[in-house]
């Protein structure tokens, strides 16, 4: 559905990323995100988002290990432990969650999946996101990763309305590479793309902060990229860099490699002015490209 208004922010949120470092004790990891999500908390965050699989280390051999089972929702404990952890560090403290993603095994039909879960301040699963464009990519003698060989793709687009502030969308990291994408969400009323993600030190450094910025021009609404913290003894090399780009496509506030929270405050003029000043949103041409999916479709997911 188009929403004529365009993307709202109803009022000030701010918004951290935790830029985790995690390791392969699972327990260990989801404390650490626990102290991380009460530090951001602290200090007036609203909104939190913590990396993609930032309870386990992120490669094929490990989805199946720390695969969840998330059906029926909620989950009884014992079969989806991040699951409840991430419910009570939203409750705990108030704000909203955009849980990273976690691996997920669905039983009856046997496929695994990469997915976030997003907790409201009650400790709610608001919404969950399969991460919809998986990372097959060979780039000879860089990086070469095939998430197909153990994950089933998602397919839906992923707007959660977060009711005093407006909708966001929430997609992982390679969806991030698909416009198509972030401009459906952005037509549904999104003030803000939230990515949970982990590029690498080769395309990391190529294409991160670009395609953040990218997705924010496109839009014109906030994006938010939150990247593990760099770990250059695991299997794969995360980038860092978790950044936070305001609507004008400016990089509001970026991280280095190491484990951090950035923050900032999302500002609803900082939406509107450009929307005004640069009126792209009433200015496309769906009649030269009727091929665009205009966001009507939306598929049910078992
Ligand atoms: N890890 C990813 O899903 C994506 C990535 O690293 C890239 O697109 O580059």
């Amino acid at each position: 559905m188009s929403s004529a208004a365009g993307p709202v922010l109803k009022q000030p949120v701010k918004l951290a990323c935790i830029q985790l470092a995690s390791g392969a004790d699972k327990q260990a990891n989801l404390q650490r995100a626990a102290e991380h999500v009460e530090k951001a908390a602290a200090k007036g965050n609203k909104i939190v988002v913590l990396p993609e699989c930032f309870n386990s280390p992120y490669g094929t051999k490990y989805f199946p290990q720390y695969a969840e089972t998330l059906l029926p929702s909620p989950p009884p404990a014992e079969q989806a432990p991040s699951f409840h952890a991430l419910a009570k560090m939203a409750s705990d403290n108030n704000v909203y969650l955009v849980g990273g993603s976690i691996p997920e095994f669905n039983p009856d039909t046997k496929k695994h999946y990469n997915t976030s879960l997003i907790f409201g301040p009650d400790g709610s699963l608001l919404a969950s996101h399969r991460k919809v464009h998986l990372f097959d990519i060979d780039i000879p003698g860089k990086v070469t990763f095939r998430e197909s060989d153990v994950l089933s793709p998602g397919n839906k687009v992923t707007i959660v309305d977060l009711p005093e502030y407006g909708k966001i969308a929430v997609a992982i990291c390679y969806d991030l590479r698909f416009p198509e994408l972030a401009t459906i969400a952005t037509r549904q009323g999104a003030f803000a793309l939230i990515y949970p993600g982990a590029f690498n030190t080769t395309t990391g450094a190529l294409h991160w902060r670009l395609l953040g910025q990218a997705r924010a021009v496109d839009n014109q609404i906030y994006v938010a990229l939150c990247s593990p913290a760099r770990d250059v003894n695991a299997d794969y090399v995360a980038w860092g860099h978790s950044l936070v780009v305001d609507p004008m496509a400016k990089v509001l506030v970026e991280a280095d490699e190491n484990e951090t929270i950035v923050e900032w405050e999302l500002e609803t003029e900082k939406i509107a002015e450009p929307r005004r000043n640069i009126p792209l949103n009433t200015q496309r041409r769906f009649d030269v490209y009727p091929d665009v999916n205009k966001g009507k479709i939306q598929f049910e997911e078992p």
